[in-house]
């Protein structure tokens, strides 16, 4: 499969160090960005071809990711639209754009899947979101799907209204994580720990943690119950996060990303 990529930052390069390994054969990756030093760090660090404008390799790649900002979608979609003879799959990362959006952009093109990955793909350890518009044959589902299952799970939708719930669940979910880390770090600096082994102690349990969630059959708040020992520690802090509507703050926090996500659609769909 020969894959170009039209934007190489952050998600674009979590996206390639997963796939970089796995292509075999005639298989290639292609990588489109203005900024040369981005550019010079994925050819040094992954082997893929480069160039800083759409070019010759875009217009015969069988899948074009779009993997710039979404407010320079429109903009690159004008540029892809004379670059399509070879009726390839267009598949956009991008939160918010819409498929309607996305394909009077380019022209009246509809072979379009819009997916929402995440930057665990990295390590192979991602997971995304995605939805075919109607006029996607099965094999261009099927490549969508396995570039995406290089770096991580897949799960499909039917309807794409719901890939802004994806966005908030999973697109910006591991910056949750992050800030969830960042928050007991810090506690464990200030209650005397040291930097390593506050790091070491919450990135472990964390990771346990999730591991333990997907292993056992018992919801999640049953495995909770069971850390909570009747007026122990565990309980103390559980109480103070209710107190302070941490959980409350969570779900309106997802609910605003998924929001933005609407928003910048209709925003930058205009018209
Ligand atoms: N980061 C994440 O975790 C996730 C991001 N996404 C989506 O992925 C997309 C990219 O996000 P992210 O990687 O974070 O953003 P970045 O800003 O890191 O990457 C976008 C890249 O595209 C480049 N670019 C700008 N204009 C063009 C152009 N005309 N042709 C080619 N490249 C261009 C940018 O260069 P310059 O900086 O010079 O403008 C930049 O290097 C977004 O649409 C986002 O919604 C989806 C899931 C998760
Ligand atoms: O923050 C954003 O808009 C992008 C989409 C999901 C993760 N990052």
């Amino acid at each position: 499969m020969k894959i170009a990529f039209i934007g190489g930052g952050n998600m674009a390069t979590a996206l390639i160090a997963g796939l970089a390994g796995q292509l075999t054969g005639a298989g290639s990756l292609h990588v489109v960005d203005p900024n040369a030093e981005a550019l010079e760090r994925l050819a040094g660090q992954y082997g893929v071809s480069t160039a800083a404008s759409i070019d010759v390799q875009v217009a015969g790649a069988d899948v074009v990711v779009l993997a710039v900002k979404p407010q320079q979608m429109r903009e690159v979609a004008t540029v892809l639209k004379p670059q399509l003879g070879g009726q390839p799959l267009v598949l956009s990362i991008a939160a918010g754009i819409r498929i309607a959006d996305l394909a009077r952009w380019l022209g009246g093109y509809t072979r379009i899947v819009r997916a929402m990955p995440n930057t665990p793909a990295l390590i192979a350890m991602g997971i995304t979101g995605l939805v075919a518009s109607a006029e996607v044959d099965p094999i261009q589902r099927e490549a969508a799907d396995q570039v995406m299952r290089a770096v991580g799970q897949t799960v499909w939708l039917d309807d794409e209204s719901l890939i802004d719930p994806v966005t908030a669940v999973s697109g910006s979910g591991p910056a949750y994580v992050f800030y969830f880390l960042e928050a007991m770090q810090q506690a464990a600096t200030e209650m005397g720990l040291d930097a390593e082994q506050g790091r070491k102690l919450s990135l472990a349990t964390f990771t346990g943690a999730a591991q333990l969630a997907a292993q056992s059959g018992d919801p999640v708040d049953v495995l909770r119950q069971r850390v909570t020992s009747k007026g122990g520690t565990t309980h103390a802090a559980i109480t103070s996060m209710e107190a302070a509507g941490v959980k409350e703050a969570i779900i309106e926090a997802m609910k605003a990303a998924s929001a933005r996500g609407r928003e910048l659609g209709e925003e930058l769909g205009k018209d």
